[in-house]
C-alpha cells in the first residue's frame, strides 16, 4: 500500500516528564513539542492505493454524505444518544469534532476497545474529525464502571509503557481510516491523539473544586450505575474512584472548550462519565451543544465480553499477538457470529454482508468464505496490508503439506504463539525424527509417534514423513535456525536450534 502521507507527532518532552516515553512511532517524524506532556498528533492523508495481493481488495468508498448515525444503526454500534437532534447535527455541515478515550490500563488495546476506534473511523468516512484521547491523568484513577473490585495502583513507570503501547496502536490504525476517508483539508488534521495528563497535571485541588466540583450533583454521581453497584459490594468505593466520573466530565468541558469537541462517544458502559461531561458543560458553559453517544459492548457468542482480564485476549498490538494468529482467530469464529461481526467490525458495505449471508445458505457454499472475508477486513484495518499479506503467507505456508517453502522469519512468526523450545545444533543434527518428536514434547511417547507417522499425521517442515528411520539433516533445519514439526493439522512445535 502506497501512501502519500504527511504527518506530525509531538511526544511528551523526556526528562521531567512522567510520560518521558521513548516509544518511537514507526515512520512518523517526532518534533519535540514546546509544551512539556504534551502528546499530540496529526494526520493528513491524501491518495490512496493498494498493491496486487491475494486477498480480496479492501472496503473503500468514503460515505461523506452520509448520516453516520443511521449507519451506525443498522451496523448493530448505537446504544444510546443524549439527544436525538445529534442525528440531524452530523448530517450538516460544518463537520464534528468526534472524541473516545481510552485509559493506560495495560500496554496494548485489545478487540473490544476496537469498537471505539471503529466508530471514530465511521465519523471520519462520513467527513468528520477524530480525537484519540489517551487518559494518562484518568489511568492514574482507574475508572470503576464494569469493575466489581478497585483497579490495582498502576506505577508510573508502567503507566508510560502502556501509553506508548496505545497511542502506537490507535495512531497506526486511525491513520489508515483517515486515508479511506480521503480526508484532505490541511487546515484541520482529521485525527487527534491527545494526552488528558497535559491539562490536568497543572489544576490544583482548590481550582478542580471552585472549577468543577461546585457545578456536580452529588445525588446524580451517586445515581450512576457504576457508583451504585459498588456500594452495595462489601468493599464499597474509594472517594478517589467516585470522583472519576468529574475527570472524564470535566475532559470533554475542557475539549469542547479548547478543541471545538462537541461528541464523545464509548461503550454502553462509559454512559455514566459521558453524561457526567454533558451534565456539566450544561452548567458551567451553559450550552446543550455537547452530545453523548454509546455502543454496545461486543460479546462472545456465550455472552461474556471481549475484554482484556480473561485468557485468550485478542490483542491489537502485534508484539501481543501475530497478525498471524489474529488472522487465525476471525477465520475460526463460528457461523453464528460471523454476520454479527462482519457488521460491526467491517466497513464492508451492508448489501455485500447480506449475499455473504445468502450465500452461507446456498448448496455448495465453501465453508469460512465469510469468515475469510472477516479475518482479510479486520486484520487489514489492524495491521494494515503489510500485517495481513505476512498473515495469509504465513496460513498458506504452515498448512501441513502446503507446497510453499518455508522460511525461518514466517515460522518465528508463530513462535510466540505456538509451543516452542530451544535445542542445540548438534543435539538436534542426526537425531531420528521421533525421538525429536517426543524430546520437545510435541508427542507424549515415541509409541504415540511411530503411530502417527504410519497412519500419515507426522510432519516436518510442512512436509509428510513415511520413514520410521528419518533423522534431521542440516537442511531441514530452515536458514540453520529453525525447524516446525506438526502432529495433524492443528498441534505445532517450532524448534529453534542454537
Ligand atoms: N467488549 C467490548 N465491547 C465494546 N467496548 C468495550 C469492550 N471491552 C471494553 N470496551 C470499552 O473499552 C473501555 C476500556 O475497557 P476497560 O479497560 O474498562 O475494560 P476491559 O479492557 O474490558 O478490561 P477487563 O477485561 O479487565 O474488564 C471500556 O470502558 C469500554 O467502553
Ligand atoms: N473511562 C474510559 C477512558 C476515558 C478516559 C478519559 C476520558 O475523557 C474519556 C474516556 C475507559 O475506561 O476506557
Amino acid at each position: 500500500m502506497a501512501v502519500a502521507m504527511r504527518t506530525f507527532l509531538r511526544l511528551p518532552s523526556s526528562s521531567s516528564s512522567t510520560y518521558g516515553c521513548c516509544c518511537l512511532l514507526k515512520n512518523i517524524p517526532i518534533l519535540t513539542s514546546p509544551t512539556p506532556n504534551r502528546f499530540w498528533a496529526s494526520t493528513h492523508l491524501s491518495k490512496h492505493h493498494f498493491s496486487s495481493s491475494s486477498v480480496s481488495p479492501p472496503a473503500l468508498g468514503p460515505q461523506s454524505n452520509s448520516n453516520v448515525i443511521e449507519i451506525l444503526e443498522q451496523r448493530n454500534l448505537l446504544e444510546s444518544v443524549t439527544s436525538d437532534s445529534l442525528r440531524s447535527v452530523c448530517s450538516k455541515p460544518p463537520p464534528l469534532r468526534v472524541y473516545c478515550g481510552f485509559d493506560p490500563t495495560a500496554d496494548s488495546l485489545h478487540l473490544g476497545n476496537l469498537l471505539g476506534i471503529i466508530v471514530l473511523s465511521w465519523f471520519l468516512r462520513c467527513g468528520h474529525r477524530a480525537v484519540a484521547l489517551i487518559g494518562g491523568a484518568t489511568g492514574r484513577v482507574g475508572d470503576p464502571s464494569g469493575k466489581s473490585l478497585e483497579r490495582p495502583e498502576l506505577d508510573l513507570e508502567t503507566l508510560d509503557k502502556n501509553i506508548c503501547g496505545i497511542s502506537a496502536t490507535i495512531l497506526d490504525i486511525l491513520e489508515r481510516a483517515a486515508a479511506v476517508g480521503e480526508m484532505t483539508d490541511s487546515a484541520c488534521p482529521s485525527v487527534s491523539i491527545l494526552n488528558n495528563y497535559d491539562w490536568w497535571k497543572d489544576i490544583t485541588l482548590l481550582d478542580f473544586l471552585k472549577e468543577v466540583g461546585r457545578f456536580a450533583r452529588v445525588g446524580t454521581m451517586m445515581s450512576k450505575e457504576s457508583v451504585r453497584k459498588r456500594l452495595e459490594s462489601d468493599q464499597g468505593m474509594s472517594y478517589t474512584e467516585f470522583t472519576y466520573q468529574l475527570l472524564q466530565g470535566y475532559d470533554f468541558v475542557h475539549l469542547f472548550r479548547k478543541e471545538g469537541v462537541s461528541v464523545q462517544i464509548g461503550g454502553s458502559d462509559q454512559w455514566g462519565n459521558i453524561t457526567a461531561g454533558t451534565d456539566l458543560i450544561r452548567r458551567i458553559l451553559r450550552t446543550e451543544g455537547a452530545y453523548g453517544l454509546t455502543f454496545p459492548l461486543l460479546l462472545k457468542s456465550d455472552g461474556t465480553k471481549f475484554g482484556k482480564s480473561e485468557d485468550g485476549a485478542i490483542w491489537l498490538s502485534p508484539s501481543k499477538l501475530s497478525p498471524y494468529n489474529f488472522y487465525q482467530y476471525f477465520f475460526s469464529v463460528p457461523d453464528d457470529d460471523v454476520v454479527r461481526f462482519l457488521k460491526m467490525l467491517t466497513f464492508l458495505s451492508m448489501e455485500e454482508i447480506a449475499q455473504l449471508e445468502r450465500d452461507m445458505e446456498t448448496p455448495g457454499y465453501v465453508p469460512n468464505t465469510a469468515q475469510r472475508r472477516l479475518a482479510e477486513e479486520v486484520t487489514r484495518f489492524v495491521h494494515g496490508q503489510e500485517g495481513l499479506e505476512e498473515a495469509v503467507k504465513a496460513t498458506v505456508a504452515l498448512r501441513p503439506g502446503a507446497a510453499t517453502r518455508l522460511d525461518a522469519k514466517t515460522i518465528e512468526g508463530i513462535g510466540e504463539d505456538v509451543p516452542s523450545c530451544s535445542l542445540p545444533y548438534d543435539q538436534v543434527l542426526s537425531l531420528s525424527l521421533l525421538d525429536l518428536s517426543v524430546s520437545t514434547g510435541l508427542l507424549e511417547s515415541k509409541s504415540a509417534a511411530r503411530r502417527l507417522l504410519k497412519q500419515g499425521g507426522l510432519y516436518l517442515n510442512n512436509n509428510r514423513v513415511d520413514s520410521e528411520g528419518k533423522k534431521i539433516e542440516a537442511n531441514d533445519i530452515i536458514d540453520g535456525k529453525v525447524i516446525l514439526l506438526s502432529a495433524g493439522k492443528k498441534n505445532k512445535m517450532v524448534v529453534r536450534v542454537s
